[in-house]
């Protein structure tokens, strides 16, 4: 029987935000931080998984007390996310076809209908999977004036979320091609696909939000009262 792991990289600095500590301890709902809120949602879903938290090194406002797992780690984060989620996967005693679920501590606001369906697609799908929502908007082309040089075909287009879950000997081998190949890859699909494999596109809840600027908190807050209020068993 496989194992489930959970790697939530966690160890950036939130610059974009721009608050005097790094977003993921920025107060949210009944003032836990958000990576509590995270860490909460992902052990509803899957209580008997392993947990591999990345950390910045200098990270001095993280408590285990937001930890509600019983079997956990937490490794040192990297220069870029790829490197965060690649130092934890050389961290864990995990098989082969261990299924692994990579996802933003920045996302408090998933949801378990969410995490199951794309769990199963990991573990079913051979290149793996990731939740994803297709593009509503029209796409613009910007110019270096911030001037819109064109449209952008919208079809087929859309937006990556987290989590995304592969087989663990897959996700470490796409990583650490990308790692030789200097390649930077802003999430694992990426990386998988630049093996020449296919991930499996889960369709995923729009309000499935990452923490980024400073109006994303009162955001996040919102969805996660009316999530609240909308989901009788539960988040
Ligand atoms: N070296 C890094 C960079 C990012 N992350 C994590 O990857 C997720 C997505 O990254 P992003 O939203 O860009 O977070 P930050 O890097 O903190 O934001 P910014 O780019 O604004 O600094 C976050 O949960 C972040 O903590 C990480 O573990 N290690
Ligand atoms: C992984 C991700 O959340 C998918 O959309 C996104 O790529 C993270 O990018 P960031 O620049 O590290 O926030």
């Amino acid at each position: 029987m496989s194992q489930t792991w959970l790697v939530v990289p966690a160890a950036g600095q939130g610059r974009r935000m721009g608050a005097d500590k790094p977003k993921q301890y920025l107060p949210l709902a009944d003032q836990q931080p958000v990576l509590a809120h995270t860490l909460a949602r992902l052990h509803r879903a899957f209580p008997n998984a392993r947990l591999v938290l990345c950390l910045d090194v200098d990270d001095h406002w993280f408590s285990p007390r937001w930890v509600p797992f019983t079997d956990w780690q937490r490794v040192a984060g990297g220069s870029e996310r790829m490197d965060s989620v690649l130092n934890a996967l050389h961290a864990m005693a995990a098989q082969d076809g261990d299924v692994v679920l990579v996802h933003d501590v920045a996302r408090p606001c998933i949801t378990q209908g969410d995490l199951q369906a794309l769990h199963h697609a990991a573990a079913t799908h051979p290149a793996g999977a990731l939740l994803a929502m297709p593009v509503a908007d029209t796409m613009k082309r910007a110019d270096k004036n911030c001037l819109s040089a064109r449209t952008e075909p919208r079809d087929g287009l859309w937006h990556a979320l987290t989590p995304q879950g592969f087989r663990y000997a897959l996700l470490r081998r796409a990583l650490e091609t990308a790692r030789q190949l200097q390649t930077l890859v802003t999430d694992e699909a990426s990386a998988v696909e630049a093996l020449g494999e296919s991930p499996q596109l889960v369709s995923g809840r729009r309000d499935n939000l990452k923490i980024t600027h400073p109006d994303d908190l009162a955001l996040a807050a919102a969805i996660m009262a009316s999530q609240a209020a909308n989901t009788p068993d539960g988040l």
